[in-house]
């Protein structure tokens, strides 16, 4: 019988094997946020659960370091907050809890980090909807079909998986992948 393990490893395994189609909208969207960082914008990111997680490691790759040693980039997650998201969800609704942020702290010129295995959450869909109104450049990290947020972000990188541990583990490597992107395009050596 094949273990768990193996189990997992095949399917990732496979869906990684997948991802080459992704390649130049993660190019692409990777050399927008490096223009938009370098010019003094700053990342936001949003997410839910394991995605929440993602957001405060990403976020943490562009204030403290990632490959190389460069300035500080502002990079901020939006799940972190539990002062924010228990006031805004207690007050408002959870559906806002990102969206109230994004209006808060977004300005033109900055982008948004939408995470979200389902591309379905709420108040994933709010934030990117918020950050719009704005003028901020989003990029959706997506899985399944992409959901709602697939034509609602500037860029799509939707995971072609349907197991959310799985396309959380792609999300991963992707966002790694922008982090590099964003170094190289500010010309760090
Ligand atoms: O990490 C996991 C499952 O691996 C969960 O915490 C998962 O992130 C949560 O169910 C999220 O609420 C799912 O939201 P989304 O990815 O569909 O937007
Ligand atoms: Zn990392």
């Amino acid at each position: 019988m094949t273990s768990l393990f193996l189990s997992n490893l095949t399917s990732h395994q496979a869906l990684m094997a997948e991802l080459s189609v992704l390649d130049t909208t993660i190019t692409d969207a990777g050399d927008v946020l490096a223009a938009l960082l370098g010019a003094g914008g700053k990342l936001l990111f949003c997410g839910n659960g394991g995605s929440a997680a993602d957001c405060q490691h990403l976020a943490a790759e562009l204030t403290g370091r990632f490959m190389k040693d460069r300035r500080p980039l502002a990079g901020l997650a939006l799940s972190t907050d539990s002062s924010a998201l228990t006031c805004i969800g207690n007050d408002y609704s959870f559906d806002d809890v990102f969206a109230r942020q994004v209006h808060a702290l977004g300005r033109p010129g900055d982008a948004l980090l939408a995470i979200s295995t389902s591309g379905q959450s709420p108040n994933v869909i709010k934030a990117v909807q918020a950050a719009r109104e704005i003028g901020i450049y989003t990029v959706g990290l997506l899985g399944r079909d992409g959901g709602p947020l697939r034509s609602l972000c500037d860029a799509a990188i939707v995971v072609p998986g349907q197991v959310t541990a799985r396309i959380q583990e792609a999300h991963l490597l992707i966002g790694h992948t922008l982090c590099g992107l964003i170094e190289s395009g500010l010309g760090v050596a």
